[in-house]
């Protein structure tokens, strides 16, 4: 019995466009579909009412499955070393996962049991048990790389081979967990920062400082929150978990051999800080302010150099470190950018390498605070000698910037120096981009609420504040939703439904508006608590101007969205609904995909005698139109025996 109107009316299409299909086999009878204008008219009718139930009916379908996938890159590092014969840590290859699927606080062996009768269930997928903070189910798949390094051993190949796997898994997965070695994770969480452009999704680099195998392990605990932050959590940046905190990766430092909390972020806030809860510092965020999709710059500078001043640096060490191929050098001064002013013999080595066309980047060598405009003499001479200023960067992430951007071969010099002093992946602070707080309105919540804790006001101030923007995208305000952001409105903020504030926007369709969301970090690949991702809603409103749009910034269909983009397409196809199935193209549907018995979209127009949709698909590019379902019938061969001429001349065509 079926008791859902969907699947009524997809039944009775499908049982039309069957019989249409065993006609063919049995006699070879010509049947017609003969459609009037009347009947085509109510066929449509019914087919939009039947999209928009489909609709439903796939979010309601998913939410059994609310499930998120992560990745993880096992490269190496304590996390998964044992003590080989001579006593001495080595990573143990073939290991991890079998040991991992043995942890209860890793693994849901129960739950994954259970999914094992589901045909498309991926079983070298793990599964995180339920976590309270999240409505959605973690998936991961551990990826074990053929050599396992104790990260000492990285250079700037394994870096690049890092950032391509996660480029290569890009549209597959809602998140990425790399292990890692923590003795040189800073510098490839920065690397990977820099040559990630556009990146909207999170990397989350994790180890540990005892190994995984061991009892006493800060391993499992990294792991998990790292898997808990990559799937569950919105933070769309390159990023390290360790000891209880998220910071931003290209932000940190490796500060402990022996602690636990072996990482922190000198100059800049934890992203997440890890409690009973998940405090989630939203603000710190670091948010895109163009539309472009996330791309890859795979490709680094070997010829640069960390040198670092000390008290009788002799001018001969300079001039060798400088000597070609070196072309940038990160000179890390004392205090706020100052190296000695009596020393004509080192600025002459270091004035001539700036000279020679060497970029010579300046940053302190105290772990806190910033390379300032110069308030001494000392200072006030190296800036003239050409240096520039690297702000508060770390050594890591100067290094790092400095070896991305001089590989981008295509810049001019100036460019390059441009691009060293300008904040391009939150990895310097920079002043100008303070946001307008507006503490009148946060003043009268606090003094009209009573609110005492801090705590609650960012919380209570947040509601308000997300509240208002819906609102202004509710009345298409788009003054007022500009005002609401720089008031430090979170741009991905989610009603009940987790629908974000994008989503609303696309629902509402005002183009400006949407444009404006995304420059000011919408992130595109936020779901719904139902799997919806803002392309999937675009699709449904059939806004193609939308949808372009999506794209352009990334957005792309996902694996979970496989099941129900076949659905609207065949429906579109037996429905004769065009509009639909161009929603579904820009969007990247693969418009040859076929079904259980073989029948493409293109099959299901000629069935259901649907020349219109027949028409739109044959001229689109890349349309394969021989393609013989389980039968061995294409098409032409459908049509010719239903003796549709109109559809058999297109075909033939
Ligand atoms: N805790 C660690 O992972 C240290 C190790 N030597 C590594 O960096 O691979």
């Amino acid at each position: 019995m079926q008791n859902n109107n969907v699947f009524e009316s997809n039944s009775e299409m499908e049982v039309r466009e069957s019989q249409n299909g065993a006609n063919l086999l049995k006699n070879g009878h010509e049947s017609k579909c003969v459609s009037t204008k009347i009947e085509t008219k109510v066929k449509k009718a019914r087919s939009y009412v039947e999209l928009s139930l489909l609709n439903m009916a796939n979010s309601v379908k998913s939410f059994g499955v609310n499930q998120r996938r992560v990745l993880v890159l096992y490269t190496g590092g304590t996390i998964g070393m044992v003590k080989n014969k001579d006593g001495v840590l080595i990573p143990q290859k073939g290991a991890f996962e079998n040991l991992i699927r043995g942890y209860p606080q890793l693994h849901d062996n129960m739950f994954w049991r259970q999914r094992l009768s589901e045909a498309d269930f991926d079983t070298s997928f793990l599964v995180l048990p339920e976590v309270k903070e999240l409505d959605v189910r973690i998936f991961y798949k551990i990826v074990e790389y053929e050599t396992l390094l104790d990260s000492s051993n990285m250079t700037e190949v394994e870096w690049i081979k890092i950032s391509e796997d996660i480029m290569k898994y890009y549209e597959q997965y809602d998140g990425f967990v790399v292990l890692h070695g923590t003795d040189t994770l800073s510098y490839t969480a920065s690397a990977i920062s820099f040559m990630f452009e556009n990146i909207g999704k999170a990397v989350v680099f994790t180890g540990s400082q005892i190994p995984i195998f061991e009892p006493r392990s800060d391993g499992a605990d990294n792991f998990v929150s790292s898997l808990i932050i990559a799937g569950g959590l919105n933070i769309p940046e390159v990023t390290v978990y360790f000891g209880s905190k998220l910071f931003r990766g290209n932000r940190t430092r490796k500060v402990s051999v022996n602690n636990f909390y072996a990482f922190d972020s000198p100059n800049c806030v934890p992203l997440v800080e890890v409690g009973i809860d998940f405090e989630v510092n939203k603000k710190a965020i670091f948010k895109p302010t163009v539309i472009e999709k996330c791309h890859l710059h795979a490709k680094m500078s070997k010829n640069v150099g960390l040198l670092r001043i000390f008290p009788s640096i002799s001018s001969s060490v300079i001039k060798a470190f400088c000597q070609q191929p070196i072309e940038g050098v990160v000179l890390e001064s004392y205090g706020a950018g100052n190296i000695p002013s009596n020393r004509d013999d080192v600025f002459k080595e270091i004035a001539a390498a700036v000279a020679r066309g060497v970029i010579v980047i300046n940053i302190t060598q105290c772990a806190t605070g910033s390379v300032v405009t110069p308030m001494y003499e000392t200072g006030r001479l190296i800036a003239e000698c050409g240096v520039i200023s690297g702000y508060d960067m770390t050594p890591e992430a100067a290094l790092t910037k400095l070896s991305y951007v001089l590989s981008k071969t295509e810049l001019t010099y100036q460019q390059k120096v441009e691009m060293m002093v300008t904040n391009i992946r939150g990895e310097l602070t920079n002043t100008s981009s303070i946001a307008i707080e507006d503490n009148i309105l946060v003043d009268a919540l606090a003094t009209s609420l009573n609110i005492q804790s801090p705590k609650k006001l960012i919380e209570v101030t947040d509601k308000v504040f997300s509240a208002l923007l819906l609102y202004a995208i509710e009345h298409d305000d788009a003054r007022a939703v500009k005002k609401m952001l720089d008031m430090g409105a979170d741009v991905n903020a989610e009603n009940s439904e987790g629908k974000t504030v994008l989503h609303e926007a696309i629902l509402k369709g005002n183009v400006p508006i949407i444009e404006y969301l995304l420059k000011n970090g919408a992130n595109v690949h936020l779901k719904t608590r139902c799997g919806e991702t803002p392309l999937l809603t675009a699709i449904h409103k059939d806004d193609h101007t939308v949808i372009n749009l999506l794209k352009q910034c990334g957005a792309h269909l996902t694996n979970a969205d496989a099941k129900s983009v076949a659905e609207m397409l065949s429906l579109a196809a037996r429905s004769g609904i065009v509009n639909r199935m161009e929603s579904l193209r820009i969007a990247g549907a693969d418009l040859n995909a076929s079904d259980e018995i073989k029948h493409t979209p293109l099959h299901k127009a000629v069935l259901c005698n649907n020349s219109d949709v027949v028409r739109y698909l044959l001229a689109q590019e890349g349309i394969q139109k021989e393609l013989p379902d389980v039968l061995g019938f294409t098409p032409l061969d459908c049509a010719i025996k239903l003796g549709n001429h109109n559809i058999i001349n297109m075909l033939k065509q």
